[in-house]
C-alpha cells in the first residue's frame, strides 16, 4: 500500500503507465486524481481505472501529497506556475519531464523550499516492470524521500541518482530505451518473417527470447558479453549473425544514439528553461 493522496497532471501515456503499476500494486483508484484538459484522454483512463479526473489542475492537487507532473516539457513551466498559487509546503512535486532542471521548476513555482524530485520513469511500469531514476532537491524531507521511492517502486526497479546531471544520460538509456528493444524486435519480427516464418510464430518467438534474454541477464547476474558468447558457437549460426551486425555499426549507432538522445535532453532544458513569463 501507498500511503499518500496522488495527483497526476496530464493523463497521458506515461501517466496511463505508472497509474496502470500503481493499481497494480494494490494503490487505491480512490486516492489517484488525474487532470488533463482533453476529456476524451479523462475517458479512456476512466473506462479502465476508477480514478477522479478533473479539468482543472488546481482543483486536481487540494489535499494530494504528491503531485506528479506528466504534461510534455513544452507545457511544464505554463503548469508549474499555474500551480503555484495554491502549493502547500508541505506537498511533494515530482516531474518526469525529460530534460527540465529541478532549479528552473523550482524558481517557476515561486516558492522557496520547496520539495521537489525528478524522477525519469518508463512506459513498462504498466506491468510493474519499469525502471526509474531519481533525484531529490535538498527541501525534500526523509518521509518525502520515502514516499517517492515506494510510488516507482511500485511500478519496478527504483534506485536514486547522487547527481541530477546524470538525469540526460538515463533518459537516453531507460526513459527512451523500450522504444529502442521495441524496434529491435519490430526488426526481429519483420526479418523472421521474410525467412518464411508465420507472423504469430515469429511474434511469439521473437518475444520470449527478448523476454528471457531480459530475465537471464537480470537472474544470472553474469555480464552480457558472457552470456552472448555462451550463445555464440565457433564456427555457428550466431557468429555469422554477430558479424553482420557488427560490421554494420550496431555499437556505433547506439553510442550516437544514447548521444543524441542525451543531447536532446540538454537542448530541452536550455530552450524551456528560460522564463517565457519574465
Ligand atoms: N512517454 C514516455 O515513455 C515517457 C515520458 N516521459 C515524460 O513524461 C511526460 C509526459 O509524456 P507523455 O505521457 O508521453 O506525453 P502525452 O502527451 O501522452 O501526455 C501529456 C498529457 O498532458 C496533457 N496536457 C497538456 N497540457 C496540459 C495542461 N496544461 N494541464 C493538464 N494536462 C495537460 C496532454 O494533452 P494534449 O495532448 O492535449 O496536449 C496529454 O494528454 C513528458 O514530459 C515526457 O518527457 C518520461 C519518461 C518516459
Ligand atoms: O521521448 C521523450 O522525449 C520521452 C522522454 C523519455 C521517453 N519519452
Amino acid at each position: 500500500m501507498i500511503p499518500c493522496k496522488l495527483a497526476f497532471i496530464g493523463g497521458g501515456n506515461m501517466a496511463r503507465s505508472l497509474i496502470g503499476g500503481l493499481i497494480a500494486n494494490g494503490m487505491s483508484a480512490e486516492n489517484i486524481h488525474v487532470a488533463d484538459m482533453q476529456t476524451a484522454t479523462l475517458e479512456t483512463l476512466t473506462n479502465r481505472y476508477p480514478v477522479t479526473t478533473f479539468t482543472s489542475n488546481q482543483q486536481a492537487i487540494e489535499g494530494v501529497d504528491v503531485v506528479i507532473l506528466a504534461v510534455k516539457p513544452q507545457q511544464l513551466q505554463d503548469v508549474v506556475r499555474e500551480l503555484s498559487a495554491d502549493w502547500q509546503p508541505d506537498q511533494l512535486m515530482i516531474s518526469i519531464a525529460a530534460g527540465i532542471r529541478i532549479e528552473d521548476i523550482n524558481r517557476w513555482l515561486g516558492k522557496s523550499q520547496s520539495s521537489i524530485v525528478r524522477a525519469m520513469p518508463n512506459t513498462p511500469a504498466l506491468v510493474e516492470a519499469g525502471a526509474t531514476a531519481l533525484f531529490a532537491n535538498e527541501h525534500v524531507t526523509h518521509q518525502q524521500h520515502e514516499l517517492a521511492e515506494s510510488i516507482l517502486r511500485a511500478c519496478g526497479l527504483a534506485i536514486w541518482l547522487q547527481d541530477e546531471k546524470h538525469m540526460d544520460a538515463v533518459t537516453a538509456l531507460s526513459g527512451s530505451g523500450p522504444a529502442y528493444f521495441f524496434l529491435v524486435m519490430e526488426a526481429m519480427e519483420k526479418a523472421a518473417i521474410e525467412l518464411g516464418l508465420p507472423q504469430e510464430t515469429a511474434r511469439l518467438l521473437c518475444l520470449e527470447t527478448a523476454f528471457g534474454a531480459a530475465k537471464m541477464a537480470l537472474e544470472s547476474g553474469e555480464p552480457a558479453s558472457t552470456l552472448r558468447k555462451q550463445v555464440t558457437s565457433p564456427g555457428g549460426t550466431t557468429e555469422r549473425a554477430i558479424h553482420e551486425l557488427e560490421d554494420g555499426g550496431l555499437h556505433g549507432l547506439f553510442e550516437n544514439a544514447l548521444v543524441a538522445a542525451a543531447l536532446r535532453a540538454r537542448e530541452l532544458a536550455n530552450e524551456l528553461g528560460q522564463d517565457h513569463h519574465a
